[in-house]
């Protein structure tokens, strides 16, 4: 899927599916969120094909796009869910998918998350360290419960991505190292309330690239190989997600070709493989629509302005991610060089720098593609600037599935002591 696979231009308009963007940005006010649910599902559907011949489940990772219309669009098609968090589980379960079809990953789970993710019966506790295992053996414990358990293992393997988002070298902060592996299996076999069930491993996003995913899970393979000799019952291996998306050019593998590595890698291990895909799922299925509010001939440059900014999507910002940038209209044939910027009092709100756009006006509308994972979800309200509502699109209708807050709603959650 490419980025505007389901954004496709009719007579110089773009759409969504078969509603013209404009449409919808004349009753929702720019900016918004727009997803593509024909996109999230064919996407699924590709996933579940490409695994067809294996005993997998797709355990959709939450945080690259949480809304309950998302959540709910996979869940009908039989997601499970890869959460980090309480609130994560929450949104899952709300959403309909099966507390048995939830994996819970996470570096520092809390006392109260585990138990309320014990109490529901979750598959499996993905355990990232020593002192996580022995909190869910005493929450366990005391709760009369048993908690399935994989350790995710850190294999120290060089994801070829950006820095801050590779999660499998030894110096992140994630997972087991690979050369404790078996001292801290061996650690939970002995604990009460422990059924030790699976391997789970997930070397960080964006990659574009299998070599890196081939080196780690054939050092799965070996781990497993000696867990069994050790007498552990591994009947799971959780391959984590982490394939990319285009952006710009990259060339991804297909799934299929990804789901082949994995059984080329793991399948003599007769184990149940979970995969936990976020971006590749949702990434290219949404865009954030804006408008253009000015046009500012600098001293050395061009700005084009929007009214979304990084507090909106701040990928480009954090990671200085690329996204196409595209005129929703096309209204002439003439291409100009533009710094995209939002409205943000940051230096650092910028979108792109020198990004060929069709010559634009204010009131203009702009698409920011490749927006649907990491992008709603990293939002916030800085600036005091309304969180951008997300609509979801089906065949000609379209729901907005949240809503933008009003000023109202936003200053009321802050409280005045009455001491002031
Ligand atoms: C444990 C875990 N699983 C799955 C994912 C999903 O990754 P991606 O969106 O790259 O598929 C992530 C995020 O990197 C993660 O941390
Ligand atoms: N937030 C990152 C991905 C992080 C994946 C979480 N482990 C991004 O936007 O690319």
């Amino acid at each position: 899927m490419t980025p505007v696979s389901y954004f496709p231009y009719k007579n110089n308009k773009m759409f969504v599916e078969d509603i013209a963007i404009s449409d919808i940005a004349q009753q929702v006010q720019t900016p918004f969120y727009c997803y593509s649910s024909t996109a999230i599902e064919t996407s699924f559907q590709d996933y579940q094909l490409a695994f067809s011949n294996q005993d997998a489940l797709v355990c959709y990772a939450v945080k690259a796009n949480s809304n309950q219309a998302v959540l709910a669009t996979l869940a009908k098609l039989g997601s499970g869910a890869d959460v980090v968090s309480m609130g994560e589980i929450r949104r899952a379960i709300t959403a309909g998918i099966p507390a048995n079809k939830i994996v819970y990953s996470g570096v520092a789970k809390t006392q109260e998350e585990i138990s309320y993710a014990l109490t529901l019966g979750i598959f499996q506790f993905n355990v990232e360290s020593e002192p996580e295992l022995e909190l869910i053996s005493k929450v366990a414990t005391s709760l009369n419960k048993t908690a399935a358990i994989a350790f995710r293992i850190n294999p120290n393997v060089c994801a070829q991505t950006h820095e801050k988002i590779s999660t499998g070298k030894a110096e992140n902060k994630f997972g087991v190292p690979i050369s404790k592996a078996r001292l801290a299996y061996k650690q939970a076999a002995s604990l009460p309330g422990i059924k030790v069930q699976g391997v789970d491993v997930h070397i960080g996003s964006q990659l574009t690239n299998l070599a890196p995913f081939k080196e780690a899970y054939q050092h799965i393979a070996e781990l497993v190989v000696d867990l069994r000799a050790d007498g552990h019952d591994i009947s799971v291996i959780d391959v984590g997600g982490g394939l990319g998306i285009t952006y710009l050019d990259e060339v991804i593998p297909s799934k299929q070709t990804y789901a082949d590595l994995v059984h080329a890698q793991l399948g003599h291990l007769n184990c149940k493989i979970i995969i936990e895909p976020g971006r590749s799922l949702v990434g290219n299925a949404g865009i954030l629509v804006s408008s253009v509010v000015f046009v500012k001939n600098g001293e050395e440059r061009q700005f084009l302005m929007l009214d979304a900014g990084m507090n909106d999507l701040v990928r480009p910002s954090m990671y200085d991610a690329y996204h196409e940038i595209i005129a929703v209209n096309k209204s002439n044939d003439t291409l100009k060089t533009y710094d995209v910027v939002g409205p943000v009092c940051e230096t650092g709100d910028t979108f792109a720098k020198a990004r060929q756009v069709h010559e634009s006006e204010a009131g203009d509308l702009i698409a920011i593609l490749s927006s649907g994972a990491y992008g709603a979800v990293m939002s916030s309200g800085y600036n005091t600037r309304m969180l951008a509502p997300e609509v979801m699109v089906k065949g000609n209708e379209f729901a907005i599935v949240r809503k933008r807050p009003s000023y109202e709603e936003i200053i009321k959650q802050d409280i005045t002591p009455n001491w002031l």
